[in-house]
């Protein structure tokens, strides 16, 4: 990491910003499927965009039959996330992954696991995945994990307030949950695949800012559509217009889904080309995903096997 940005604090209440505004769906899905013919990675940049991705990835385990053995397991395997040999091919030390994401009950483990990683600890909360238990119990939640060692709390929203279009009632909410955070940075997952429209991908993001987040993110991975590129470019464009509005910098996970070094070099290709370099850091840009690291480490085989250039170590520092 290089600058570092001041924690966003968020907004007043302010729907002026986002009531008017109706994303085209079809402008938004051609922009998106042309993505990948407008930019691609030249094959000896590869290694370095893949290893800038596994830095960036919120490792996650979030299955009803996780155990203390499992997250032991996924933090071994975020403590090196690539082989050793390869590491050693590509001129590279070091390399951890953005964080560990668990759900509550299994931070304890995943903060014992990872002692003196320097990798941090991020717990779902708030009646993950749907979110719909008494708020009181929600924040209870959020004040649990944190105690238990988490540094970074994945909220979820109630879609019933977009759905409804009752912003102020999600605007509330989200910053009640943001409070309950404390020094715990926030990421507010908006569950996309169930907000019907991208208008409502929007102004939701738009809330979730003004209400204080650190992230915004795309969904919980349980949605029967998780994150997609037009939902991804929608939300990087409130990203852009909050920053523009107010001067500050909120991060992006896009999550669920996501299991191939292609999706990694996607998304990380989608983050330059709207919002630039800085915000292709794991402090602003992570990627959620289960099982994505076997693909990546694949890949970098294939490079280390194939015409790997040294100058990749240097790239995107
Ligand atoms: O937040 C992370 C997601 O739950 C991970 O989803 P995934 O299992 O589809 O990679």
């Amino acid at each position: 990491m290089t600058d570092h940005f001041p924690r966003p604090t968020g907004t007043p209440f302010t729907p002026a910003w986002f009531d008017h505004i109706a994303v085209n769906l079809s402008a938004t899905e051609r922009r998106a499927a042309s993505l990948g013919s407008r930019r691609t990675v030249k094959k000896e940049w590869q290694a370095a965009w893949l290893l800038k991705a596994i830095t960036c990835i919120d490792l996650t385990t979030l299955a009803g039959d996780d155990t203390p053995g499992r997250v032991q397991r996924l933090c071994a395997k975020a403590r090196n996330p690539v082989r050793d040999d390869l590491l050693a091919a590509l001129g590279v030390e070091g390399i951890t992954v953005g964080a560990v994401c668990v759900y509550p009950t299994m931070v304890p483990h995943a903060v014992k696991a990872l002692e003196g990683s320097g990798i941090p600890v991020a717990s779902v909360a708030t009646g993950f995945p749907a979110g719909l238990t008494p708020l009181p119990l929600r924040l209870a939640e959020i004040s649990y994990a944190v105690e238990q060692g988490a540094r970074e709390i994945d909220i979820v929203i109630t879609r019933e307030h977009v759905l409804t279009g009752n912003w102020s009632a999600l605007y509330d909410e989200i910053a009640a949950m943001r409070a309950a955070c404390g020094e715990a940075h926030m990421k507010a997952i908006l569950a996309t695949g169930d907000l019907k429209t991208l208008s409502n991908v929007y102004k939701a993001s738009m809330i979730a800012m003004q209400a204080g987040s650190d992230f915004i993110k795309t969904s919980t991975g349980k949605e029967d559509v998780n994150a997609t590129l037009p939902v991804s470019l929608t939300m990087l464009r409130a990203l852009r217009d909050f920053r523009d509005l107010t001067g500050q910098i909120v991060g992006f996970k896009p999550a669920g889904g996501l299991k191939t070094a292609k999706d990694a070099m996607t998304w990380l290709i989608l983050m330059k080309e709207e919002l630039g370099l800085r915000w292709m850091q794991p402090d602003l840009f992570r990627i959620g995903a289960s099982s994505m690291l076997g693909d990546i480490e694949r890949q970098l085989e294939h490079h280390v096997t194939g015409r790997y250039s040294a100058a990749n170590r240097h790239a995107l520092a």
